[in-house]
């Protein structure tokens, strides 16, 4: 199928090519159980009917505390690097992550918002529009996890009810283990289902392979902290991945039933033209959007 239909921008990295509907991280606070894209969005894709979807960039912002996590789970994600040392942001910055979803372009822009009072002012002119809101707090502060109430309150006053996606995520997940991450976790997942959000536990530090892996001549085996830690930056890329996908399903379902509701219905016009009564085709009445070139 693919190869005689004409490719829609160019190609994206590996690691950011989604084919399977990702995962959620618990069953307990997840926002769809569904392991599967939607059927209909899986045919547009296939027939790569899905109409402007390719050229959208959606809109992600993460709020949250000073210091929970924010700007590290971000580099992680998109420059694959963690840095030590605190550096606050000040006021906005955002990144922009292309994918290819089911065969389609298409691309995050994810916006990393000041956690520190002084700077909420300008960070909240920046709330606007987000399909996704991410409120991040840190698993060792339980303090920072009261303040995502706010937040989020914070970002859904700048926009439609119930158009968001939301997310509530634990960060430094590497810094507690056994009960104390089990009682932290137990508390977000309360929250979460509270909020009508989706939880996930993450950590930008957790270092892979290229840290720990010996020499280039010996045979390289999984390190011991994979079994506990996973790759670099646990649970990062599959959050991100599962952040995309979502708004991404969202987008085409949105965008099919747009098309759909403006198609002429039978009837809709004065008259119901026979195939072949008139020189004028009914594929050439149309919309633009429907049209193969
Ligand atoms: N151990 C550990 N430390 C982390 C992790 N994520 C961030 N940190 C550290 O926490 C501190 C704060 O991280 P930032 O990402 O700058 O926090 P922020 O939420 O962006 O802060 P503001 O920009 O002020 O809102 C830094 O010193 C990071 O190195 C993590 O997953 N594990
Ligand atoms: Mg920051």
């Amino acid at each position: 199928m693919r190869s005689f239909l004409t490719p829609l921008g160019p190609p994206v990295s590996r690691d950011r090519v989604i084919t399977t509907f990702p995962k959620w991280y618990t069953p307990d606070a997840c926002l769809q159980l569904k392991e599967h894209f939607h059927g209909q969005v899986s045919t547009a894709c296939q027939l790569r009917n899905t109409g402007t979807i390719g050229l959208k960039i959606s809109k992600v912002v993460v709020v949250g505390d000073l210091y929970v996590g924010k700007t590290s789970l971000i580099h992680r994600f998109c420059k694959n690097v963690f840095d030590r040392d605190y550096k606050a942001t000040i006021g906005v910055d955002f990144e922009i992550e292309r994918f290819e979803i089911a065969g389609i372009p298409y691309s995050l822009q994810i916006w990393d918002t000041a956690g520190q009072e002084k700077f909420k002012c300008i960070a909240s002119a920046y709330y606007r529009g987000a399909q996704v809101i991410i409120t991040a707090f840190d698993l060792t502060d339980v303090k920072t996890l009261d303040h995502t109430r706010q937040w989020l309150e914070d970002a859904l006053r700048e926009n439609e009810a119930g158009s968001c996606f939301i997310f509530l995520v634990g960060t430094k997940k590497d810094l507690l283990s056994g009960a104390a991450c089990e009682q932290a976790e137990a508390e977000a997942v309360h929250l979460a289902n509270e909020m009508q959000a989706e939880y996930w536990s993450v950590s930008a530090k957790t270092e892979g392979w290229a840290a720990l892996a010996p020499g280039p001549r010996r045979i390289w085996r999984k390190p011991r902290s994979w079994l506990s830690h996973g790759p670099p930056g646990e649970n990062v890329k599959a959050f991100f991945s599962r952040v995309a996908a979502l708004a991404f399903e969202q987008s085409v379902l949105q965008d099919l039933e747009k098309r759909h509701s403006t198609q002429p219905q039978v009837g809709d016009g004065d008259l119901i033209r026979m195939e072949g009564s008139s020189t004028e085709t009914q594929d050439s009445k149309r919309p633009a959007s429907l049209g193969c070139c």
